[in-house]
């Protein structure tokens, strides 16, 4: 079996237990706390009666085998097909397939009938159930909700990182300051095992080579194209599962701390003189002819996971839908899994409606605003993409177009781009604000902001700012912001560090300095001090109280002043 121990630290795996004694939240609690509503069968919580402990998590789940996914399944069919010729061809996700015949993308197609015999309590309370566990493999984001995923596969086969249940964040500052919003939140799928959204993906698509390689089917590595996000993962995920990862890189184009990723964790690493363009197009030639497994987006599996931040975003609001949904979009794969997950929501009845997405792209990579431009109808055009800051998504030729232009057709969304003054802003001023976003955030972020201008979004409405990568991995081009060093870009919110002499003296001078120009963003205590390093007192310059007389005396008597506590007396 191949080994995934790296992944399996928890304090189970830690000692083995006996079964009597377990938490109550590793107990199967499946069929125990939801109630079936359908009139079909109910799944079953059959545990077996080994009389051995178990010794990890993995081995938890096997004893207990609370799956009830053999009552679904999952095939990939044409994408987007009419229903009745889509039923002549289709595939079983064991097939190594990536293209349907007539050379058009797929998409994995749930049995919506039998998941349809659970009402959407039913689906909401299963997925409430099993988030903040450690239970095998739902403690996983994207396993939590494994009967819509990949319902097929046994548990033991999945390789994850107990990836998703990402942070969705209040923006409350940034919201209120820069777009007089009450509701803005930023869901931050950066904030995860490798530093992006690719994780989500990444889980499902290696855990399926996986059970095919346990099945002999010819895999004997699994490839990507990437700007650097999708190599993270992908290696990742196959070091976790002791499989052969291949990535193909753009030469000079991603960021330093990408780089080291798949190089770190052991993938062979092609750093190759073109685009990403270049290297997609490589990757697709390369795994038709090698027993490579394609892991990017083109392979629908990767969306299935995807999806599952969509279904996410409704569970943190309690079941309540967003009134917009924005994403950055570079080979565009992320837009249509996010409609999907949403979709699927209503579909089945956990919601009913779905939130308007935006994709928002790099004005130096824009293909599908331009193509939305044109009103959608004429034929799409890819572009050449120009270098941008937002450099995860410098793609010219998105290979899910079709995808995309489908889930803001059926989602009544927009498209936006960003010009990289715009981006770069408001990047540094959401970092202001206490976050540390990645550019492509900045993007999605820039698009919200030409839409609240235009008065498109309201101040009251609900909206989410899907964040794609950690803002750790990009951390040159905040350098070279605040560092006011990038050429044909004005710095506004640069914020560079001060040099400074290592005396007391230069340090009261600089920080005085810098208080006095903080006083406006306290009205209430507009009071300019005075040190009298002597006495080491910190006394009140009653001259220059801007507050009425009464306080000014309040305030009037020596404070007593250590020098390493300026401020140590609240006013
Ligand atoms: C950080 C980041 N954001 C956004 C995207 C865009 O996602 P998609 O290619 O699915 O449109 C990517 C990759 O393309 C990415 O790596
Ligand atoms: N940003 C991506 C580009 C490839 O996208 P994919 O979703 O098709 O793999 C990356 O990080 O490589």
């Amino acid at each position: 079996m191949a080994s995934s121990s790296l992944f399996q630290s928890s304090p189970l795996s830690l000692k083995p237990q006996n079964p009597t004694s377990l938490h109550p939240s590793t107990k199967p609690h499946f069929a125990t706390t939801i109630k079936c509503v359908s009139t079909s069968t109910p799944p079953s919580s059959s545990s077996s009666s080994s009389d051995h402990p178990p010794h990890n998590i993995r081995d938890e789940a096997r004893r207990h085998n609370t799956t009830h996914s053999h009552h679904f399944s999952a095939r990939y069919v044409p994408f987007n097909a009419d229903p009745s010729s889509s039923a002549a061809e289709s595939y079983s996700l064991d097939e190594i397939v990536y293209r349907s015949n007539s050379g058009g993308l797929l998409d994995v197609q749930h049995d919506m009938a039998a998941l349809k015999n659970y009402d959407g309590k039913y689906w909401r309370d299963l997925f409430d159930s099993r988030i903040g566990k450690t239970t095998w493999p739902y403690g996983s984001g994207v396993w939590s909700k494994k009967e819509w995923v990949l319902p097929e596969i046994d548990s033991d086969d999945i390789v994850s990182a107990f990836e998703g249940n990402s942070n969705l964040f209040w923006a409350e500052r940034y919201g209120k300051q820069f777009l007089s919003m009450n509701d803005l939140w930023v869901k931050h799928c950066g904030i995860s095992h490798t530093g992006s959204f690719k994780d989500l993906g990444m889980t499902v698509l290696v855990s399926q080579v996986n059970r095919l390689r346990k099945m002999n089917r010819p895999v004997v590595g699994v490839g990507c194209a990437s700007t650097g996000d999708t190599s993270a993962a992908l290696s990742a995920y196959c070091a976790a599962a002791g499989i052969p990862s291949i990535v193909f890189l753009p030469a000079n184009r991603i960021s330093l701390a990408q780089l080291v990723q798949p190089i770190a964790n052991g993938a062979f690493v092609l750093s190759i003189d073109t685009d990403f363009d270049g290297c997609m197009q490589l990757i697709r030639e390369v795994t038709a002819e090698l027993p490579i497994y394609l892991a990017n987006s083109l392979n629908s599996l990767r969306l299935e996971g995807q999806k599952t931040a969509a279904i996410e975003i409704l569970q943190q609001f309690d079941w309540e839908v967003p009134d917009w949904v924005i994403v950055p979009g570079g080979n565009l794969g992320n837009i249509y899994a996010f409609y999907k997950g949403f979709h699927m929501c209503k579909e089945l009845g956990l919601v009913d409606k779905i939130p308007r997405l935006v994709c928002a792209q790099a004005a130096n990579a824009n293909p599908l605003y331009l193509h939305y431009k044109a009103g959608w109808d004429q034929e799409f055009k890819p572009v050449k993409a120009n270098t941008t800051f937002a450099s995860a998504i410098q793609i010219g030729d998105p290979v899910s177009i079709d995808r995309a232009v489908y889930a803001l057709k059926k989602s009544n969304g927009i498209v936006e781009e960003a010009s990289e003054q715009e981006l770069m802003d408001a990047m540094a001023q959401a970092d202001s604000t206490g976050m540390f976003i990645c550019p492509h955030t900045g993007v999605a972020l820039a698009a919200l902001i030409k839409l609240r201008n235009q008065g498109i979004i309201g101040t009251n409405d609900r909206t989410v700012v899907v964040s794609t990568a950690h803002g750790l991995k990009f951390t040159q081009s905040k350098i070279d912001y605040h560092s006011n060093d990038i050429k044909d870009l004005a710095c506004k919110y640069a914020n560079p560090p001060m040099q400074v002499k290592a005396d007391f003296g230069s340090v009261m001078d600089v920080l005085k300095k810098y208080l006095l120009s903080k006083r406006a963003h306290y009205p209430a205590l507009q009071i300019n001090v005075s040190i009298v390093q002597e006495t080491k007192f910190l006394v009140l310059n009653a001259l220059e109280l801007d507050v009425h007389p009464s306080f000014v005396h309040q305030l009037s008597r020596p404070i007593s002043l250590s020098p390493n506590k300026v401020f140590n007396e609240s006013i």
